[in-house]
């Protein structure tokens, strides 16, 4: 069995991006070689405009037609074992708000949407929960999302308090000084979190 493919097969996470015209959007892709997964059309089960992508090493993204936004990179989907625990987590432990959750009986799923402001504005979590799936394989590919805090320590504090593993202790990264803290969430799932202060001054 082929590793690379097997891994990207599998169930990894889907990054959101929305577009004004999914329609004209998957056209450009085909036409500059793209390849679309999914064709245009309403979400099963409701009515939002999406469809799949690939890029070239077959990292997924779901396009999802909304109006202007001033964060096209709008979600990143996590398949999660039990749905209550990881909301739980992302509330206590990372302090995002649950936005809005959706049960689609028809097809055996609930997600529900994580985030520190509303999804018009604002990159969310995805979190999907698919009826009596309680672990899922990770592969070796995705690595993680960024997160800024303005306490590296304290963020790893709850981390551990809520749950959460501390893959790498609060401190300053060799070389450049940002304070980071590393952490996997109940499904393993990895989040690294950047002092807000210190990324800045390394922009500058
Ligand atoms: C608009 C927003 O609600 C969505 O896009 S949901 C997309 C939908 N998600 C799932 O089906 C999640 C469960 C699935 N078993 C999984 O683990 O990915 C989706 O992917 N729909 C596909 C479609 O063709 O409509």
């Amino acid at each position: 069995m082929e590793l690379t493919a097997t891994i990207l097969d599998l169930d990894l996470d889907i990054f959101g991006i929305a577009v004004e015209d999914v329609g004209k959007t998957v056209e450009l892709i085909k036409a500059k070689g793209g390849k679309v997964t999914r064709e245009p059309g309403p979400v099963k089960g409701g009515s939002t405009v999406i469809a799949f992508i690939e890029d070239p090493d077959g990292y997924k993204f779901e396009l999802l037609e909304r109006g202007p936004t001033p964060e096209p990179l709008c979600q990143v989907m996590l398949r999660v074992g039990d749905l209550d625990r990881s909301i739980n987590f992302y509330e206590k432990a990372f302090g995002m708000e649950l936005l809005r959750k959706r049960d689609n009986p028809n097809y055996k799923y609930t997600i529900a949407m994580m985030g520190y402001g509303p999804e018009d504005k604002n990159a969310v979590l995805e979190l999907t929960y698919n009826y009596g799936v309680t672990e899922y394989d990770k592969g070796n590919a995705y690595a993680q999302i960024a997160i800024g805090t303005d306490d590296v320590y304290r963020t790893a504090e709850a981390v551990k308090f809520f749950g959460g593993k501390v893959t790498r202790e609060p401190g300053p990264l060799p070389g450049i000084s940002t304070k980071i803290t590393a952490c996997l969430d109940p499904d393993g799932w990895k989040t690294v979190f950047v002092d807000n202060i210190d990324f800045l001054k390394e922009l500058e």
